[in-house]
């Protein structure tokens, strides 16, 4: 793969990004033949842009490896044998030019994209499983758990990110169709339309879940409207839209998708029951007859013409409980049915779906039923505390939870009032502390806590908490392992300090009490 000076700029001066260019003494038809934005990773005739919290001396390591251009804001006069490309944004630069060094592999790919505050992750899974199932192993994903950009075993990798880095993001999708897939299902991330990694792709498909207060805070979302307006931009940027009529703010959202998208290329989504104020008719509602541990079933039913040309009508049974993955069902099961899946062929399929480290459960004869969930913000902890507590009515319900530090602030007191409205007891722990004192993001998720109805425990050493879960745990209660999923590890201090997962911890502390 190659690029000329002369289709940078081009693209740059078409996207008014272009401010000058400094040193380039072998002209416009100098090529580079690689891209990158870490020092660490440089290669003879790379390119490199300077981005995010760079320091110089990142580029002067990169001129030493042989990168002979690079892209930045501004003029770095200490690499003079490098030719400069100066833009007004280089995130934005780094997008566009990424797709174009990646020769656009999103024109070789159906893409589904997936946003929301909860439930991205689940519903990516579940269409993915739907598609590769049909396509016999060509579908690709890139979720928060990890990435699949081909069938084999090695085509399997762990994330870094919900929505990788643009460079990366074209580099996997390029490595995709190099592996014969030929749809791509993904999340992204309202972090990487504030980041513009996803700058100037369009998708075939985007899928609006819900939007609720998250990240906000230094690093992430300076407000809550910057939060939505970033969510959005999957609708505007989208062929296609469907929408949970369900989600605050749906009025808004509908704008959004009819920004640039015609009424009969948008479908909207509710369970039946549910009353919202209707900005279009809603296309498909679900019904759920069964929901409980043993069984989850919904039925799909179209309500217009254009919901009834999919043909994804009927009964379906799902591997996973909760209202939520209901409706999280129902939007992969649009998305499929948009992508050619239909049923019956669709019925059985999302029987067999496990989503790492949501509602996985392990059962003990003398301690009850554990259950390890990524659960990890007001929303998505009062879904599921809500619904574990209609399964288990007369047991305790023990939670051991933490918040992590740096971000997400507001979850400290969603946590507070999740636990209050459904746990008998909480154990408060670690989860990520980064640069926080653990005690301290502990003592503020305590503030919140109603101690009339929720006995509180406080131990930091997440190993400890688990094992006091289970410990005191009786026969009849449930005991929640909420927020980190199967995430491998804690980030302490900047330093990923590895993690056995809970559903390990889980499972020795019940062998160790056996
Ligand atoms: C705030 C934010 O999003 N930051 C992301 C951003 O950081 P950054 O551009 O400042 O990069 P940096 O790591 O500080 O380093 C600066 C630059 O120097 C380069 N470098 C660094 C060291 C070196 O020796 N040489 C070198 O060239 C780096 O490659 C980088 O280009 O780019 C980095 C990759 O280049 C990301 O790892 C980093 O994500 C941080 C870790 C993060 O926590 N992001 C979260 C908030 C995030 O993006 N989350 C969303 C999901 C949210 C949700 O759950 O909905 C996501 O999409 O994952
Ligand atoms: N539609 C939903 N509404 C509310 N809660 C949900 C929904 N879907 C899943 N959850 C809950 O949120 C947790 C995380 O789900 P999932 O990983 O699918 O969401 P996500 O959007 O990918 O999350 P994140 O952005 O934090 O990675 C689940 O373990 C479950 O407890």
């Amino acid at each position: 793969m190659a690029l000329e000076i002369a289709e940078i700029i081009i693209i740059l001066k078409e996207h008014h990004l272009l401010k000058h260019i400094v040193n380039n003494v072998e002209g416009d038809h100098q090529k580079i033949t690689g891209v990158t934005y870490d020092s660490r990773h440089v290669a003879a005739n790379d390119l490199f842009f300077c981005k995010g919290n760079f320091k110089p001396e990142y580029l002067e390591t990169a001129q030493a490896k042989g990168a002979t251009v690079y892209v930045a804001e501004h003029q770095f006069d200490r690499v003079s044998a490098m030719c400069g490309i100066i833009v007004t944004n280089v995130s934005k630069a780094m997008a566009l030019i990424g797709a174009a060094y990646y020769d656009y592999p999103q024109n070789d790919l159906f893409i589904i994209a997936f946003t929301g505050t909860k439930g991205k992750t689940t519903s990516a899974y579940f269409t993915r499983h739907i598609l590769n199932t049909i396509s016999k192993d060509q579908v690709a994903l890139f979720s928060t758990i990890d990435r699949i950009i081909g069938p084999k075993a090695e085509q399997e990798f762990k994330s870094d990110l919900t929505t990788p880095e643009s460079l990366n993001l074209f580099h996997d999708m390029r490595e995709a169709v190099n592996n014969g897939m030929h749809s791509l299902v993904m999340e992204v991330s309202s972090q990487s339309y504030l980041r513009n990694r996803v700058y100037g792709l369009h998708f075939d498909v985007g899928v609006f879940l819900n939007i609720t207060p998250d990240h906000i805070g230094r690093n992430e979302h300076p407000t809550f409207e910057n939060y939505l307006h970033c969510k959005l931009q999957l609708l505007v940027n989208s062929r296609t839209c469907i929408i949970n009529a369900q989600t605050d703010h749906l009025e808004e959202v509908y704008q959004a998708a009819r920004a640039t998208t015609k009424p009969e290329n948008i479908y909207l989504f509710k369970q039946a029951n549910a009353k919202i104020e209707n900005p279009a008719p809603v296309d498909f509602v679900f019904y759920n007859d069964r929901d409980d541990l043993q069984l989850t079933e919904i039925e799909v039913k179209a309500l217009s013409p254009k919901g009834a040309a999919l043909h994804i009508d009927g009964r379906y049974d799902l591997s996973m409980p909760g209202s939520y993955n209901q409706s999280n069902a129902t939007s992969a099961l649009i998305a499929s049915g948009l992508a050619g899946a239909s049923y019956p062929q669709t019925k059985s399929l999302l029987a067999k779906v496990k989503v790492p480290g949501r509602m996985e459960s392990i059962v003990s004869k003398k301690h009850g039923v554990i259950y390890v969930d990524y659960a990890h913000n007001y929303a998505s902890m009062n879904a599921l505390l809500s619904f574990l507590r209609s399964q288990y009515p007369s047991g305790r319900m023990i939670v051991v939870v933490g918040s992590p530090g740096d971000k997400g602030i507001s979850r400290r007191k969603g946590f507070g009032e999740a636990l209050s409205a459904h746990a008998d007891i909480a154990i408060l722990t670690a989860d990520d502390p980064g640069f926080e004192d653990p005690n301290d993001i502990i003592a503020e998720i305590d503030q919140y806590i109603d101690h009339q109805k929720v006995q509180v425990e406080k131990i930091v050493d997440r190993y400890a908490a688990i094992k006091e879960a289970i410990t005191i745990s009786h026969p009849e209660d449930v005991v929640v392992l909420a927020a980190k999923g199967e995430d491998p590890y804690q980030k302490v201090k900047g330093v990923d300090t590895p993690w056995p997962t809970d559903t390990k911890v889980a499972k020795e502390v019940l062998k160790g009490l056996a």
